[in-house]
């Protein structure tokens, strides 16, 4: 596996990564020990078509690369060739004998293929044999992806950010170990949890019902999918509740990006309902502190965006500055959020 993988570029699909990673595995291995290929691997791309990760299997060897990837124009070929057609695979005849592309998956981050190199056209049987298993690895792929993502709003769900928040504290922690000291990296490494949750959505549902509520959180949903990087992780805790996971350079960074989606929530005008706006709180995420501490900290930072007027975002470190909070630390697993039924402020 070569170092230097950006953090957040790891976790690319939202999906469990691990869990993936080994079908990813077991789909290779398969292949392999059955067509005996001269080179067996795999290419994601993300959705411009640019080249994010390459596998090359061999033996039992698995190796992963991220970095400095260039496309190749028979992979780029097939991409184009098939997205538009119902082919089965695409083949050419390459210096290294015949390849042939099968698509994996298609999503909305982009698109993965399996590469076959063989010494002779695959024949009829085994191009059967193969379109099966592949077949079974894109089920077991909407199946996993099915159980993670929200299923109004296309985001990926609560247990998945349980799941996801533990992974990538783990990453921030090895991160000087997976950063290649070669390589000068954009002083963008510093990762931030932010809690987004929709102001008086209660009053949203009464006056004009769920079915209007619920197209305000599709719109919502929307609008961060579009504000936010492709790589930035986006989760739907339940009710009208969000969390991002969110790469930026510094404080300025992530308060000038968080400004403009606040202001593209209230700009918007969503038929019937009119204007709504949001309340954000933010942290910076830090490899000393547990994730339930982080994510008590942004959910300290929303409740005081709530408390003063909402529609604002506000950061924990600014709060704890001014010695509106303190640091505890807490060392459980349970991740508990802002309640607004039990924590009323208005008078
Ligand atoms: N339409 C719809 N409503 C939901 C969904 N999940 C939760 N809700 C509603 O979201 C509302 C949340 O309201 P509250 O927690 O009182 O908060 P609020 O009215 O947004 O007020 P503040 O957060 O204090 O600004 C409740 O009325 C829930 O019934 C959903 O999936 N669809």
């Amino acid at each position: 596996m070569t170092s230097g993988p950006l953090l957040l570029e790891q976790l690319a699909s939202l999906t469990a990564i691990r869990d993936l990673e080994l079908m990813e595995r077991s789909l290779l291995k398969t292949l392999y020990g059955f067509l005996r290929p001269r080179s067996l691997g795999m290419v994601r791309l993300n959705s411009k078509g640019q080249p994010t990760m390459e596998v090359a299997y061999r033996e039992d060897r698995y190796e992963a690369f991220h970095d400095d990837l260039v496309l190749d124009e028979h992979v780029a070929m097939a991409d184009e060739f098939l997205r538009v057609s119902d082919a089965k695979f695409y083949s050419a005849k390459t210096d290294s004998g015949v390849l042939i592309v099968f698509a994996l998956t298609s999503t909305r981050s982009g698109r993965s293929y399996l590469q076959i190199t063989l010494g002779k056209e695959l024949s009829r049987m085994d191009s059967h044999m193969v379109s099966g298993v592949v077949q079974i690895y894109r089920n077991f792929v909407s199946l996993m992806h099915h159980a993670q993502t929200d299923q109004l709003t296309g985001l990926a769900n609560r247990k998945t950010f349980d799941e996801c928040v533990s992974r990538v504290h783990e990453l921030i922690m090895a991160e000087p170990t997976l950063i290649n000291p070669e390589r000068r990296l954009p002083k963008s490494s510093s990762y931030w949890l932010v809690m987004v949750d929709i102001d008086h959505f209660k009053s949203i549902n009464d006056r004009f019902g769920h079915l209007y509520g619920d197209e305000v959180l599709v719109i919502l949903a929307q609008l961060m999918l579009s504000s936010f990087r492709e790589n930035d992780l986006i989760f739907r805790f339940g009710g009208e509740e969000f969390v991002l996971i969110i790469r930026c350079a510094d404080r300025a960074d992530c308060l000038v990006t968080l400004e403009r989606f606040r202001q593209r929530v209230e700009e918007r005008s969503i038929p019937q309902v009119g204007h709504v706006t949001v309340s954000i709180g933010s942290t910076q995420m830090d490899r000393r502190t547990y994730p339930t501490t982080i994510v008590d900290r942004a959910d300290q930072a929303l409740y005081f965006s709530k408390r003063n007027g909402r529609n604002q975002i506000t950061f924990f470190e600014d709060l704890l500055a001014e010695g509106l909070v303190s640091v505890q630390e807490i060392k459980t697993d349970a991740i508990a959020f802002f309640d607004p039924e039990e924590d009323e402020i208005e008078s």
